[in-house]
């Protein structure tokens, strides 16, 4: 089975079973019937990604980008840069290297320290994540130098038009690992293979014939975007901890009917709307979350290297 279909399925195999996070099967025909249509949804932001220049340069930015898309349980303790939240913080600070500098090469990926990450994301030096995105970025640099020669466009070439493929490609490297356990199974979720795949494709890097099996980027926003929005129902005790800003452990069952959730509502949402791809609603969901009414209430926080 495709790794892609194997996420589907354990996460409606999951959502089956869930006791603190369930799906509101009765409202999920007019939530579907209100998001926005296609030509409505938000592209790639411009501003804080590279999207111009050469297909190498961008598909280094967002490898880069995504081998430390992670970090949200650690967000509130970072530096944020101009009101940006803790992604736009991360994604400027890159920018604005690759803007002075250009990529990182692989080799330099390879060595890069925590102080070095720190320095270009305006962080601490010691604080505990900067740590973690070098060695995320460490393995990336290893995996691009030994396997695509040091070409960031190797991968996307070897997965040959096709996204199910480089999210396979990705999930085989450890700075993309996102594997769950649950109820005495393993569950694939694959939030940053998925998102890199996704976003490469946005950024006009690939042209995948086959986005519309990725899955939904199981992260911690949009799973309360979909509590606030009455789709997913959280147990009460779980709604006080977050709201209390209690860290949900990452691998509780808890975290886990939350990732897992979102991704089978959106596999609901592309059923009732088949123009509408599980990574289109991604998208819409996980733009919303942005706004005002999704920022006053606190969000679930986990600290991992998944999201
Ligand atoms: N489901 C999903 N989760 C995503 C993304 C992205 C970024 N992708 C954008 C980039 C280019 C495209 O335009 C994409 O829209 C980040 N996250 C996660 O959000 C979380 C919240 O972060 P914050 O609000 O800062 O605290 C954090 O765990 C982060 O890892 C996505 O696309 N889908």
């Amino acid at each position: 089975m495709a790794l892609v279909d194997d996420i589907r399925d354990s996460a409606a195999w999951v959502a089956a079973q869930a006791t603190h996070v369930v799906v509101e099967h009765d409202a999920v025909a007019a939530y579907a019937a209100a998001l926005p249509p296609l030509g409505e949804l938000p592209g790639l932001d411009e501003e804080a990604h590279v999207v111009d220049g050469p297909a190498e340069l961008r598909a280094a930015f967002f490898l880069t980008l995504d081998a430390i898309n992670f970090g949200s349980g650690w967000f509130p303790t970072i530096r944020k840069r101009d009101g940006r939240s803790g992604y736009f913080t991360v994604a400027l600070g890159l920018r604005d290297r690759f803007r002075a500098r250009g990529a990182w090469s692989a080799a330099e990926l390879r060595a890069l320290d925590a102080a070095a990450v720190a320095e270009v994301l305006g962080q601490d030096p010691g604080h505990e994540l900067m740590a973690l995105f070098a060695r995320s970025l460490n393995d990336l640099g290893a995996h691009v130098e030994q396997e695509h020669g040091g070409r960031f466009l190797g991968p996307v070439e070897a997965a040959g038009g096709s996204a199910v493929a480089l999210v396979e490609l990705l999930a085989g490297w450890d700075c993309f690992a996102d594997r769950s356990p649950y109820d005495g199974r393993e569950i694939p979720l694959f939030k940053r293979a998925q998102v890199a795949a996704s976003d490469l494709s946005f950024a006009g890097v690939a042209a995948f014939g086959d986005l519309d099996r990725l899955t939904l980027f199981a992260d911690n926003l949009i799973p309360h975007v979909l509590r606030l929005d009455g789709i997913l129902r959280f147990e009460p005790a779980l709604v006080a901890r977050i709201e209390a800003g209690e860290l949900i452990a990452h691998d509780s069952p808890e975290e886990v009917e939350m990732r897992a959730g979102a991704i089978h509502v959106a596999e609901l949402i592309a059923a009732a709307r088949p123009e509408l791809t599980p990574q289109l609603v991604d998208q819409t969901l996980w733009t919303r979350g942005g706004g005002a009414r999704y920022k006053a209430v606190p969000r679930p926080r986990s600290r991992s290297t998944a999201y």
